[in-house]
């Protein structure tokens, strides 16, 4: 903290945490000879200004140091004095701070509450993160079973509602597709406001584009070819969603990690307006920030990770020529296989997804799309931050179409085969996967950035590298056994290290 390192003042113990009342006391008293220190003296008069009897008062209130609320009376019995101090300078510290409208970082053992405290210290003991606001508010905590029903909420609206389309995919699960419930916006209200933005659109990209012709071009002129269709991994059952942070697949929604389901706006309007209006509260479409890329979309608040937005919109067609040839459809598996792609050129029958770009990195990358019981969703894997422009990876080979050179995670996906199974070893940590789809995911998720930056510094242009280094590291890594995907919580006991993935699928473990 800032008085251990740039504080004016000596003090005998530097290695014990002080009293910050003491502490600030002798920095006022010091004002005056501390003119030239490298203390944040902006902080100096608005602690001065602090009336002294606050800090009294303060001081003298014996529960501020009270920390029994804190500890079992077993725990409190085994600290020495000196802890117990210690603790009570920390606790009287950060409700010091919390005080003084300064943020402060609330310590460990007080956010463990074994006694409930009075109503004083309630109002620290209740704050997880400083907010000005709400220093003085007692937050209190959702539990844990209402979340559940929230979650269990928006599971039903994806589920159980109908779409609309005329012409559905073969496979029965997709029959059952989701149309998700919409917020009732007063109509008029966004008609105007689509009208005004498309308008306000194309006379600021008209403008932009008169500009751009006189100066020299600084970025390459690409004529972009409307060859293509996005493309996502082959999923062999689409009801299943990855979870990043367990690592693992779940049937429908993490039950721990449940995403936020963003629903379209509504529209009835069969014009061309349609997909513009579809657009939900907080998104906006404007001249994307990536050069030649025409509109995109833009998040007006911040978006959390985990937000679900979809599912994407478009008329449905079996014929690959009029997909590949719009730029705008996705492709939809059924059982590994191209079933028909869901195409949103047409405005008309399309909603405001078909806006989205294609990320040209992993940083700039916020969105993952994926496939759940036939139609597409995309969900931010990051926060989106107000002022962020919404961007999705559209697949390598229309990447590569955009002039988009990025990792290609399949080519990745070699096996190696022990005892005639192949597996799929992780080049960057010791994992191992008994499906390219977990081996898959888990390069996505856990090191898709890594991946970029080997690419793009450390393998320029030699990918043969990559590879190479991957069947060395795997020679070297990779204990041939194999171990029955029957018994993963007997492994589990063992204690055995990097069992990744879901374990009825993941059963190799790596030395
Ligand atoms: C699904 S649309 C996205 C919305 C489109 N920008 C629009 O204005 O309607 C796909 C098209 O957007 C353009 N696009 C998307 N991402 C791009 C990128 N990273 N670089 C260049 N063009 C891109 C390409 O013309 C592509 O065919």
């Amino acid at each position: 903290m800032v008085y251990w390192t740039k504080c004016p003042v000596e003090f005998s113990k530097p290695w014990e945490p002080l009293d910050v009342s003491t502490l600030i006391k002798q920095l006022i008293s010091s004002i005056g000879m501390t003119a030239n220190s490298s203390f944040a003296f902006d902080e100096i008069p608005k602690l001065a200004n602090m009336e002294q009897s606050d800090f009294r008062k303060f001081e003298e209130d014996e529960r501020s140091g009270d920390i029994e609320q804190y500890f079992t009376k077993t725990q409190m019995a085994s600290l020495s004095d000196y802890e117990k101090l210690r603790y009570r300078n920390m606790k009287k510290n950060y409700e010091m701070m919390v005080k003084m409208g300064l943020p402060a970082q609330k310590p460990e053992f007080m956010k463990k509450q074994i006694k409930t405290p009075s109503a004083k210290h309630t109002d620290f003991a209740s704050e997880d993160k400083w907010k000005p606001s709400s220093s003085k508010k007692n937050i209190a905590q959702t539990p844990t079973f209402m979340q559940r029903s929230k979650k269990k909420q928006r599971v039903k609206h994806v589920d159980d509602t109908d779409s609309d389309e005329e012409w559905r995919p073969s496979s029965e699960k997709a029959k059952k597709s989701a149309n998700p419930p919409v917020f009732k916006l007063l109509k008029k209200t966004r008609k105007a406001k689509s009208e005004k933005m498309e308008q306000a659109c194309a006379e600021e990209m008209s403008r932009k584009k008169d500009e751009e012709n006189k100066e020299a071009h600084r970025y390459p002129q690409r004529q972009l070819p409307k060859t293509n269709y996005m493309y996502l991994e082959v999923p062999d059952d689409d009801e299943f969603i990855y979870c990043e942070d367990c690592e693992r697949e779940y049937e429908g929604d993490c039950p721990v990690h449940p995403c936020i389901h963003i629903y379209d706006s509504t529209s009835t309007t069969k014009s061309e307006k349609r997909a513009m209006e579809t657009l939900p509260e907080g998104l906006s479409v404007k001249e994307s920030r990536i050069p030649n890329a025409g509109l995109g979309v833009f998040a007006d608040k911040t978006f959390p990770q985990r937000s679900r937005f979809g599912p994407y919109e478009g008329e449905v067609t079996t014929d690959p020529d009029k997909a590949h040839s719009t730029g705008y459809a996705w492709q939809i598996y059924d059982d590994g296989t191209t079933n028909h792609y869901i195409d949103a050129n047409n405005k008309t029958k399309s909603n405001w997804m078909r806006y989205v770009n294609c990320a040209r990195n992993e940083d700039e990358q916020n969105l993952i799309a994926y496939q759940y019981k036939g139609q597409i969703f995309y969900r931010s894997f990051k926060d989106i931050l107000q002022g962020t422009e919404l961007l999705v990876w559209y697949g390598q080979d229309y990447g590569k179409d955009l002039g988009i050179d990025r990792v290609d995670i399949k080519s990745l996906l070699k096996p190696r085969y022990i005892n005639g199974e192949a597996i799929y070893g992780c080049p960057l940590c010791k994992a191992c996967f008994s499906h390219d789809r977990f081996m898959s995911n888990h390069l996505k998720y856990r090191h898709g950035t890594k991946l970029e930056w080997m690419l793009n510094h450390e393998l320029r242009g030699d990918k043969s590298r990559l590879h190479h280094s991957i069947s060395h590291r795997k020679k070297e890594n990779i204990r041939e056994t194999l171990i029955s995907s029957k018994e993963p919580d007997m492994l589990l006991k063992e204690g055995l290290p990097h069992l990744i993935g879901d374990s009825l699928y993941c059963y190799y473990i790596i030395l």
